[in-house]
């Protein structure tokens, strides 16, 4: 793909990696690019096969290690290093990130976390500061413009340098554990100190405020043993990043600036530092200034240096091209640098396993700060005692792989692609809860499924297991803390499910299932065809969306629509699914619907219609089919749209050419449209064509959508959806996935109807007050 005619080379995607290492294990490092060869592109890259030199070979660095290594570089792998700007990289791996990554920042007040969305035109200038071993401070102007106004020397280094001579911790992580069960008031002195308990209000300041750090350590004859190394970690921990607040607002104030971002190590992700900064700035500024945090906060500078490779094309790359996901892999289950190789599906089982075995250490994939509150002062004793925040050796970062797919667009006919929100429902504590419940419940079907699909062996099962140990850690983790992810909705957890059955290679769980349902489905298809051909135009619109709303009971991912299943064959459940249509049905537009097509645009239809498919079997081939059928019959050109990965039972843009070759067998026109639209070509070889003299017709087509979940998030489609999408004046969502759980709110730039059987009690008492079996048909006309 070229961009936009100004690049004479095309964007390619890739993937992007966080993992992060302390210097002092360079050797490791060195040793983990090496075995996976990541310096040429890894050993599945064509010039690690076709021998390219290293000394070819070119890595972009920053920072003071891009010097200081070079040389180790060149001599154990043979590659260059090219150095980039720290302060260059730093700017630009920020302003990428509040770019490019949706839930990039988030403030953090009194254990409070809240994702802020970015408006990209509203984003300059700003302040960053980076919180590394120093701190630098960065007004930012725009795109490579910037100045360091500032910086202390008094930063993350200080708190670790000090806290290991102080309290003999081994690593950055004891000592930042140990501040969570401290006490500051034995070492700090406080306002109350001074005021006798008494918070000294004139100034504000309440009784726990720090007045001194470490103060009250010198009217004290104690030694440096007499104290807890607790509450020495916690007192420096308050003293740096409350100093660093403190400097960021002054300097915020030197400029006017409203908002602060802050990145670099020191922060971690962990609750009480943020809380601090943000108290610090929140208290000076007295609210004007806003402390930010970032989720990728240590990577500013090695995105940075990545973006400079001109060739990459990065910065003309925009949120739509970019997936976060959060698979298990080294660097989630807290590999060290030697844990698996990236992609090697045998050792991520096995990492998988030795964590199962440890039995409780596989609660979650990567660690967290603790969601305490540090009380209205902000200086109060932490009032959770911190044994969340789990040691570096299981402990990973807040942050998934980011692909970067250049082929994705933000869908066109969305009316307002800003405001637009793709999940219904907000998952709060008490939603995920409920849905913590139901995706447990159904994982070991699910599990069964996937193993038989790829034959039972052993290896399969497995892989299973893996499988839902993965998927139970990234449900644990989001239980504990439910922001963990960026802001996480219940279309993200359907795709996560999924995700993790692709990251153990079950390519498709309910292939034979699909398989089934189509089968049986085709063998009914021309009666049901007869019948429809036999009424009146108005009553076959009416059969025909009730047909579809019946046959989305089919649906392999719901509780209570599996149970069904044994009662019954497929055709029977659909039969008796259609019996009991009642209308009105709990939203019912129909008769909106009906006018529009049979009177209003009766001389003048729709000229190209999107049918979003959802599930296998009876679903598309007794449901959308015939109403595919209908449309082209009116004249209307018919794209018929599905997912390009498997999910559940839902048919795939791969599968949907044959069942419609079979669906042709028995009806001319499906048969003219679809040799219209070029699905043909191979499945009808050597059919006998009697329609040779039957009229031309519009075309029936199929698109992949880009997705491979059971929900469908418009900001992100395949890109030729988004072309098919052009000339489109009707869309026609189906499912609960894409037209309740996603999208039932979305509003588009022409007529879309909306068609769903709810199958969730819950679900339907919280939308619509109603009931499980419910069936939607909401028509939204744009004039
Ligand atoms: N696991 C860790 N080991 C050591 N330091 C850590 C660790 N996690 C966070 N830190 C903090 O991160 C700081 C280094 O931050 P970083 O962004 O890498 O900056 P720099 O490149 O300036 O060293 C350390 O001084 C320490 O405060
Ligand atoms: C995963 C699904 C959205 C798929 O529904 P579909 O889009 O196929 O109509 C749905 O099955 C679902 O929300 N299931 C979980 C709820 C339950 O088991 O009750
Ligand atoms: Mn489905």
């Amino acid at each position: 793909m070229f961009n936009g005619g100004r690049r004479s080379y095309p964007i390619l995607g890739g993937r992007l990696h966080f993992v992060k290492f302390e210097t002092e294990k360079l050797n490791e490092c060195l040793d983990f690019i090496s075995s996976k060869q990541l310096h040429r592109g890894g050993v599945d890259s064509p010039s690690w096969r076709s021998g390219a030199q290293p000394d070819d070979i070119v890595i972009k660095a920053t920072g003071g290690g891009a010097y200081k290594y070079a040389d180790l570089f060149k001599e154990r792998l043979g590659v260059s290093l090219e150095k980039e700007d720290e302060m260059d990289c730093l700017v630009a791996g920020a302003n990428f990130l509040l770019k490019a990554i949706r839930h990039e920042a988030f403030t953090h007040m009194d254990g409070h976390k809240e994702y802020v969305q970015i408006d990209q035109n509203d984003l300059f200038p700003f302040l960053l500061v980076n919180v590394g071993s120093g701190v630098s401070i960065i007004k930012v102007d725009g795109h490579g413009k910037f100045q360091r106004v500032s910086g202390t020397n008094v930063g993350g280094g200080t708190y670790w340098g000090l806290g290991r001579l102080m309290t003999k911790c081994k690593s950055f992580d004891e000592l930042l554990e140990l501040s969570q069960r401290g006490d500051n008031s034995t070492i700090d002195m406080l306002v109350g100190d001074i005021y006798g308990g008494l918070d000294y209000s004139k100034i504000g300041l309440s009784a726990s405020t720090i007045a001194s750090s470490f103060g009250k350590t010198i009217s004290e004859n104690k030694e440096l043993s007499d104290y807890r190394p607790e509450d020495i970690s916690l007192s420096l921990l308050r003293m740096i990043s409350y100093n660093i607040g403190q400097i960021s607002y002054l300097n915020a104030l030197r400029y006017g600036l409203k908002r602060i971002f802050f990145g670099g190590f020191f922060i971690r992700g962990h609750a009480y530092t943020m809380d601090t900064i943000s108290f610090a700035v929140n208290f000076w500024s007295k609210g004007e200034a806003q402390a930010m945090f970032l989720r990728h906060e240590g990577f500013l500078g090695a995105l940075g240096a990545f973006m400079s490779y001109e060739k990459h094309g990065l910065d003309d790359l925009r949120v739509h091209h970019l997936v976060e996901r959060f698979p298990m892999g080294a660097p989630y289950v807290g590999g060290k640098i030697h844990g698996p190789p990236l992609g090697d599906l045998n050792a991520k089982i096995s990492w998988m396993e030795k964590f199962v075995q440890k039995g409780t250490q596989i609660i979650a994939p990567v660690p967290m700060g603790v969601p305490a509150t540090t009380g209205m002062g902000g200086f109060e004793r932490p009032t959770s005692k911190g044994d969340i925040l789990r040691s570096d050796a299981s402990a990973a970062l807040n942050v998934g792989v980011l692909h970067l797919v250049p082929t994705l667009d933000v869908f066109p006919l969305l009316e307002d692609p800003k405001t637009y929100e793709p999940n219904t429902i907000d998952l709060d504590q008490d939603e995920f809860k409920y849905w913590f419940k139901i995706l447990s419940d159904h994982l070991p079907d699910l599990v069964d499924m996937a193993v038989a699909s790829e034959g039972g062996t052993d290896d399969a099962k497995r892989r299973g297991d893996a499988f839902a140990h993965a998927f139970s850690a990234h449900l644990a983790r989001l239980m504990e803390e439910p922001a963990a992810y960026g802001k996480f909705g219940l279309a993200d957890l359907l795709e996560l499910r999924e995700e993790c059955l692709r990251e153990f290679q079950f390519v498709d769980a309910y292939i034979s299932i699909k398989q089934r349902e189509n089968e049986a489905s085709l063998a009914v298809l021309p009666d049901l065809l007869m019948e429809l051909d036999s009424m009146n135009e108005e009553s076959r619109l009416l059969a025909l969306i009730e047909g579809v709303l019946a046959a989305n009971i089919f649906d392999w991912g719901s509780r209570a629509c599996v149970e069904l299943y044994h009662k019954g064959t497929i055709i029977e459940i659909y039969r008796m699914s259609r019996k009991k249509m009642q209308r009105p049905w709990r939203i019912d537009d129909f008769d909106m619907f009906k006018k529009r097509m049979l009177s209003d645009r009766k001389d003048q239809p729709y000229k190209r219609a999107l049918l979003f498919v959802d599930n296998s079997g009876a679903d598309v081939v007794l449901g959308m089919l015939p109403l595919a059928r209908e449309l082209l019959r009116h004249g209307t050109e018919v794209v018929l749209v599905a997912n390009s990965l498997p999910a559940l039972n839902d048919v795939t843009a791969n599968e949907l050419p044959q069942i419609i070759a079979e669906a042709s067998k028995h009806c001319g026109i499906l048969r003219k449209a679809a040799e219209a639209g070029g699905l043909l070509v191979d499945a009808m070889a050597g059919i006998q064509d009697d329609l040779k003299d039957a009229p031309e017709s519009v075309p029936l087509m199929v698109v992949e959508n880009g997705c491979g979940s059971p929900c469908i998030d418009f900001r992100q489609v395949s890109s030729e959806l988004a072309a098919a999408a052009k000339d489109a004046d009707l869309l026609i969502l189906e499912g609960m996935g894409r037209a309740l759980h996603t999208n039932l709110n979305a509003r588009f730039k022409c007529d879309a109807l909306k068609l769903a059987m709810v199958k969730n009690q819950r679900l339907a008492e919280k939308l619509f007050n109603g009931n499980i079996y419910d069936c939607i048909c909401k028509f939204e006309p744009v004039s």
